[in-house]
Protein backbone atom coordinates (compact mmCIF):
# COMPACT_ATOMS: atom_id res chain seq x y z
CA UNK A 1 0.00 0.00 0.00
CA UNK A 2 0.95 3.65 -0.75
CA UNK A 3 2.20 5.32 1.85
CA UNK A 4 4.38 8.71 2.40
CA UNK A 5 6.07 9.22 5.59
CA UNK A 6 7.19 12.69 7.16
CA UNK A 7 10.01 12.72 10.04
CA UNK A 8 10.25 8.70 8.96
CA UNK A 9 13.52 8.36 10.58
CA UNK A 10 12.18 9.30 13.75
CA UNK A 11 9.73 6.33 14.37
CA UNK A 12 9.24 4.25 10.93
CA UNK A 13 6.09 2.96 9.27
CA UNK A 14 3.45 1.77 11.45
CA UNK A 15 3.67 -2.00 12.70
CA UNK A 16 2.05 -4.93 13.43
CA UNK A 17 3.45 -6.10 17.14
CA UNK A 18 2.78 -10.30 16.76
CA UNK A 19 2.15 -11.84 13.97
CA UNK A 20 -1.29 -11.84 13.93
CA UNK A 21 -1.94 -8.89 15.30
CA UNK A 22 -5.28 -6.86 13.43
CA UNK A 23 -3.76 -3.70 14.09
CA UNK A 24 -0.86 -1.46 13.49
CA UNK A 25 0.25 0.71 16.11
CA UNK A 26 0.45 4.02 15.37
CA UNK A 27 2.84 6.44 16.89
CA UNK A 28 2.84 10.14 17.80
CA UNK A 29 4.78 12.42 15.58
CA UNK A 30 5.40 15.33 17.84
CA UNK A 31 8.00 17.88 18.06
CA UNK A 32 6.94 18.59 21.88
CA UNK A 33 5.04 16.57 24.17
CA UNK A 34 1.69 17.24 24.62
CA UNK A 35 -0.11 17.35 28.04
CA UNK A 36 -3.41 16.27 28.02
CA UNK A 37 -5.59 17.59 30.88
CA UNK A 38 -9.07 15.90 32.31
CA UNK A 39 -11.71 15.33 29.12
CA UNK A 40 -9.46 17.14 26.94
CA UNK A 41 -9.08 16.34 23.39
CA UNK A 42 -6.30 16.38 20.79
CA UNK A 43 -5.41 15.39 17.49
CA UNK A 44 -2.42 14.01 17.39
CA UNK A 45 -0.32 13.51 13.83
CA UNK A 46 1.26 10.52 12.56
CA UNK A 47 3.18 11.83 9.81
CA UNK A 48 1.80 9.62 8.07
CA UNK A 49 0.13 10.12 4.64
CA UNK A 50 -1.42 7.16 2.97
CA UNK A 51 -3.10 6.02 -0.70
CA UNK A 52 -5.68 3.27 0.80
CA UNK A 53 -6.86 1.06 -2.57
CA UNK A 54 -10.55 1.76 -3.25
CA UNK A 55 -12.80 -0.09 -1.58
CA UNK A 56 -10.38 -0.47 1.96
CA UNK A 57 -10.85 1.58 4.74
CA UNK A 58 -8.46 2.16 7.92
CA UNK A 59 -10.14 2.29 11.45
CA UNK A 60 -8.35 3.93 14.00
CA UNK A 61 -9.31 2.71 17.26
CA UNK A 62 -7.66 3.01 20.89
CA UNK A 63 -5.17 0.76 22.62
CA UNK A 64 -6.67 -0.62 25.46
CA UNK A 65 -3.37 -0.53 27.32
CA UNK A 66 -3.84 3.20 27.46
CA UNK A 67 -7.43 3.26 28.26
CA UNK A 68 -7.25 0.44 31.13
CA UNK A 69 -3.92 2.11 33.11
CA UNK A 70 -4.65 6.05 31.62
CA UNK A 71 -8.48 6.18 30.46
CA UNK A 72 -7.34 7.63 27.25
CA UNK A 73 -9.51 6.84 24.22
CA UNK A 74 -10.04 7.96 20.65
CA UNK A 75 -12.99 9.94 20.73
CA UNK A 76 -14.38 9.08 17.24
CA UNK A 77 -13.73 5.22 17.70
CA UNK A 78 -13.40 3.49 15.31
CA UNK A 79 -11.71 6.95 13.24
CA UNK A 80 -12.09 6.33 9.46
CA UNK A 81 -10.03 7.03 6.66
CA UNK A 82 -11.34 7.20 3.62
CA UNK A 83 -9.51 5.23 0.63
CA UNK A 84 -9.20 9.17 -1.11
CA UNK A 85 -7.88 10.86 1.84
CA UNK A 86 -4.54 12.34 1.03
CA UNK A 87 -4.07 14.55 4.06
CA UNK A 88 -2.38 13.09 7.15
CA UNK A 89 -3.36 10.44 9.52
CA UNK A 90 -4.58 11.95 12.70
CA UNK A 91 -5.65 10.49 16.33
CA UNK A 92 -8.30 12.32 18.25
CA UNK A 93 -6.64 11.19 21.59
CA UNK A 94 -9.38 12.10 24.78
CA UNK A 95 -8.19 11.70 27.95
CA UNK A 96 -11.26 10.41 30.22
CA UNK A 97 -9.59 10.26 33.27
CA UNK A 98 -9.26 12.82 35.97
CA UNK A 99 -5.25 12.87 35.53
CA UNK A 100 -3.12 14.57 33.28
CA UNK A 101 -1.66 12.62 30.70
CA UNK A 102 1.96 13.56 28.40
CA UNK A 103 1.89 12.57 25.46
CA UNK A 104 5.65 11.85 23.79
CA UNK A 105 6.94 11.74 20.67
CA UNK A 106 6.87 8.33 19.16
CA UNK A 107 4.45 6.79 21.80
CA UNK A 108 2.03 4.44 20.39
CA UNK A 109 -1.08 6.54 20.89
CA UNK A 110 -3.82 4.19 19.25
CA UNK A 111 -3.56 1.37 16.40
CA UNK A 112 -5.05 1.53 12.66
CA UNK A 113 -7.20 -1.31 11.18
CA UNK A 114 -7.37 -1.55 7.45
CA UNK A 115 -10.85 -3.14 6.49
CA UNK A 116 -12.34 -3.87 3.29
CA UNK A 117 -15.68 -1.89 2.84
CA UNK A 118 -18.87 -1.81 0.18
CA UNK A 119 -20.38 0.65 -1.56
CA UNK A 120 -23.96 0.62 -2.08
CA UNK A 121 -26.39 1.60 -4.73
CA UNK A 122 -29.52 2.53 -3.24
CA UNK A 123 -32.80 1.13 -4.10
CA UNK A 124 -35.68 2.87 -2.85
CA UNK A 125 -39.34 0.73 -2.37
CA UNK A 126 -42.49 1.04 -1.15
CA UNK A 127 -42.80 -2.18 1.30
CA UNK A 128 -39.60 -3.77 2.83
CA UNK A 129 -39.20 -8.08 2.83
CA UNK A 130 -41.06 -8.87 6.38
CA UNK A 131 -38.37 -10.71 8.96
CA UNK A 132 -38.66 -12.73 12.25
CA UNK A 133 -36.68 -9.65 13.86
CA UNK A 134 -39.50 -7.12 12.25
CA UNK A 135 -39.19 -3.77 14.12
CA UNK A 136 -37.63 -5.01 17.22
CA UNK A 137 -34.35 -3.96 18.79
CA UNK A 138 -33.18 -2.10 22.02
CA UNK A 139 -33.52 -5.35 24.07
CA UNK A 140 -36.45 -7.18 22.27
CA UNK A 141 -35.27 -10.13 22.50
CA UNK A 142 -34.76 -10.35 26.45
CA UNK A 143 -31.78 -9.77 28.77
O1 LIG B 1 -9.67 9.70 13.18
C1 LIG B 1 -9.63 10.22 12.05
C2 LIG B 1 -10.78 10.41 11.28
C3 LIG B 1 -10.65 11.02 10.04
N1 LIG B 1 -9.43 11.42 9.57
C4 LIG B 1 -9.31 11.99 8.23
C5 LIG B 1 -9.38 10.88 7.17
C6 LIG B 1 -10.79 10.90 6.71
O2 LIG B 1 -10.88 10.41 5.39
C7 LIG B 1 -11.13 12.38 6.84
C8 LIG B 1 -12.59 12.64 7.05
O3 LIG B 1 -13.04 11.94 8.18
P1 LIG B 1 -14.60 11.87 8.55
O4 LIG B 1 -15.41 11.61 7.33
O5 LIG B 1 -14.74 10.98 9.70
O6 LIG B 1 -14.84 13.37 9.09
P2 LIG B 1 -15.94 14.45 8.70
O7 LIG B 1 -16.18 15.22 9.90
O8 LIG B 1 -17.13 13.79 8.03
O9 LIG B 1 -15.12 15.34 7.70
P3 LIG B 1 -15.26 15.45 6.11
O10 LIG B 1 -16.34 16.44 5.90
O11 LIG B 1 -13.91 15.96 5.68
O12 LIG B 1 -15.57 14.10 5.56
O13 LIG B 1 -10.40 12.84 7.98
C9 LIG B 1 -8.30 11.21 10.33
O14 LIG B 1 -7.17 11.54 9.93
N2 LIG B 1 -8.42 10.62 11.55
MG1 LIG C 1 -16.97 12.65 6.27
Amino acid sequence: MKVKVINKSKHGLPQYQTEAAAGLDLNANLSEPITLGPLERVLIPTGLFMELPVGFEAQIRPRSGLAFKHGLSVLNSPGTIDADYRGEVKVLLVNLSNEPFVVQDGERVAQMVIAKHEQIAWEEVEVLEDSARAAGGFGSTGK
